[in-house]
């Protein structure tokens, strides 16, 4: 049976980064507020670099209903988890340290494995097969909410432009040693787990992610790993960007609304 084809993306664009927050938290809140009316859980995964601080509109709000919030990383830097490069650390420094989330509900990397990319790339991988695998049928875990950065070179999660990973169709979670970022040494969701979530939303702001934002919407075609996230049938992809970042794009805005 042929798929219905992907939804187009919806581009949001406001004035500064500052304005983003407000509503990027009315969104996930409304996301959070469907999840939990339908299953009882709101399954999320998070991703590192401007995002954490991006979701301080959460902070002190009291819809959000943290207990029911299962959190896993989109890709994680194989550091202990107090480093500063760590995205587990900036995740709790901006935001789990300010709300009443129970930890056990925050899956991060297993530090016993630092050194074994395979085993830990494993691990994490069953992590989430324990998350899913019983509830879902389906082959991949369809997240309620996945938040994603775009770096200015248009990589995604730990999904680096001309990498190989780009074409690992098969696994859940895959590892990597030649981030062009450092650190070199990560792991990260592929292609099929960001495209079988429910919702995928992209933020990004300033003028650095201009031309590569361009690139990304308008010229799909030219493969950078952001343009490669394109939810299946029936998931919705968004982008909250700034005015700065999204000034040479000629992709329609839509206002946003709930
Ligand atoms: O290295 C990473 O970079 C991307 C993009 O970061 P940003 O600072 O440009 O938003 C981030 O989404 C990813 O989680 C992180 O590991």
């Amino acid at each position: 049976m042929a798929h219905p084809a992907p939804h187009p993306a919806i581009l949001c664009s406001f004035a500064d980064a500052d304005s983003i927050v407000e509503s990027l938290a009315a969104f996930v809140v409304q996301a959070q507020k469907e999840s939990i009316d339908k299953k009882g859980r709101f399954t999320v995964a998070l991703s590192g670099g401007s995002l954490p601080k991006m979701l301080r509109g959460l902070i002190g709000n009291p819809a959000v209903k943290w207990d029911k919030w299962h959190v896993f990383y989109v890709d994680e830097r194989v550091v202990p988890l107090d480093h500063p490069d760590s995205n587990h650390f900036s995740c709790t420094n901006h935001l789990f340290s300010k709300v009443a989330i129970p930890q056990n509900q925050i899956h991060a990397l297993d530090t016993t494995l630092l050194d074994d990319l395979e085993e830990l790339a494993d691990a994490y991988e069953k992590e989430l097969i324990r998350e899913f695998a019983q509830k879902d049928a389906a082959r991949f875990p369809v997240f309620d909410l996945v938040l994603l950065g775009m770096g200015p070179d248009g990589h995604t999660a730990s999904l680096f432009p001309g990498h190989d990973l780009l074409a690992e169709d098969d696994r859940w979670i895959a590892f990597l040693d030649d981030s062009p970022k450092p650190p070199p040494k990560r792991i990260t969701f592929t292609f099929p787990v960001l495209n079988h979530a429910a919702r995928v939303v992209f933020v990004a702001a300033g003028k650095e992610k201009v031309d590569t934002l361009r690139q990304v919407l308008d010229d799909p075609e030219a493969g950078l790993p952001a343009s490669r996230v394109r939810p299946v049938f029936p998931g919705q992809l968004y982008w909250f960007v700034d005015d700065a970042a999204s000034a040479a794009v000629q992709y329609p805005r839509t206002p946003f609304k709930l």
